[in-house]
């Protein structure tokens, strides 16, 4: 049996890209959205984001047979508890959050007498706010859903469905196991990415400005996601943080093992190294995950700024 109320908490590119992307593949369903930002819900109205954007989230969740909460991860805990009395008994509530654990102990703990299934739709852009979201965000892209030990099958069954229906390709996985694996693969690279954008500009001291001016596709591809936003991220790293230094460890001794590699003049190994690397890379653009889509958040979403 599929959702028929779901109401959306945070109506920025998660939220936003939710609500649009229900209203095509599922439009049988209700939405209704709230946010605490007055001009991010005056937006969210002016785009038709949800059905109903609501003045307060208590409202917007009264009737609700899923509840997503699409904010910070810093900020998952106060947004289930302004909830909490009027969220109806037999409600399934779910988040989007980028790590599983900490979003899944805030929640359990705001809201005990409810069944939690967090998820996280590994799908998104460097663009933020009630202008960023697109119907088409999910298509073709994981969503990771991290159940607890017992989870109650039919409502796990019910969040798969409704993730599939809007396009996203539905792993489960413990919340341990994906807060490990997103720590490589989404965290760590935008921990580097806002790094070498901090250091590049702090040499333009030294360059008389001409770093950035001379930083060209591989300095912009590379650092596209340090145009991130700094509240997500700062959530994302502090809710991660075992994970993320564990990661962080292991990619410091690799870059110091290519240190000693140029240091010490050995071709060999910076040759055999990148030659595997590269053939790594050249499999994830075979396999069809690269993410030049034309409504990947770029194209006519490039007006989409951050808020
Ligand atoms: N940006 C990405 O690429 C991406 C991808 C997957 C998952 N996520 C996760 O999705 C969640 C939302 O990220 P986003 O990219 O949509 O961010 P966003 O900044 O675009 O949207 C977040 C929205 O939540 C609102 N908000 C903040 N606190 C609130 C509260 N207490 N109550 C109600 N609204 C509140 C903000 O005003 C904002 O409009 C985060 O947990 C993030 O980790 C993001
Ligand atoms: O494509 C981007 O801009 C993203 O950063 C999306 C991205 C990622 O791949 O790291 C960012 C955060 C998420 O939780 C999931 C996806």
């Amino acid at each position: 049996m599929s959702f028929a109320r779901i109401a959306i908490i945070g109506l920025g590119l998660q939220g936003g890209s939710i609500g649009l992307a229900v209203r095509e593949f599922l439009p049988q369903a209700r939405t209704t959205g709230y946010d605490v930002s007055p001009d991010h819900r005056a937006r969210a109205a002016e785009r038709r984001l949800v059905d109903s954007v609501c003045d307060t989230a208590a409202e917007a969740v009264r009737e609700a047979d899923l509840v997503i909460f699409c904010v910070p991860p810093g900020a998952m805990a106060m947004a289930a508890e302004t909830v909490r009395e009027a969220l109806p008994a037999d409600a399934l509530v779910s988040d989007v959050g980028s790590s599983k654990q900490a979003i899944a102990k805030a929640l359990g703990e705001a809201l005990p007498d409810h069944v939690v299934i967090p998820a996280h739709p590994v799908a998104g852009t460097e663009n933020s706010g009630p202008d960023a979201g697109f119907a088409h965000l999910f298509r073709n892209r994981w969503c990771i859903v991290t159940p607890p030990a017992r989870v109650d099958m039919v409502r796990l069954s019910q969040l798969v469905s409704f993730w599939e229906a809007l396009g996203a390709n539905v792993e489960i996985m413990t919340a341990e196991h994906h807060d490990l694996v997103l720590a490589v693969t989404s965290h760590l690279p935008h921990l580097i990415a806002y790094t070498i954008v901090g250091t590049a500009s702090d040499l333009e001291d030294v360059t008389q400005g001409e770093v950035i001016k001379y930083s060209a596709g591989g300095f912009r591809d590379f650092t596209r996601i340090a145009a991130s936003d700094p509240t997500m991220w700062r959530d994302v790293f502090l809710s991660n943080k075992e994970a993320v230094l564990t990661m962080l460890q292991r990619f410091s001794e690799d870059l110091t093992a290519l240190q000693r590699a140029i240091r010490v003049g050995d071709g060999d190994t910076l040759f055999q190294h990148f030659t595997r690397t590269r053939a790594i890379r050249r499999s994830i653009i075979e396999e069809g995950q690269d993410d030049s889509r034309p409504d990947f958040g770029r194209g006519d979403h490039d007006s989409a700024k951050n808020s």
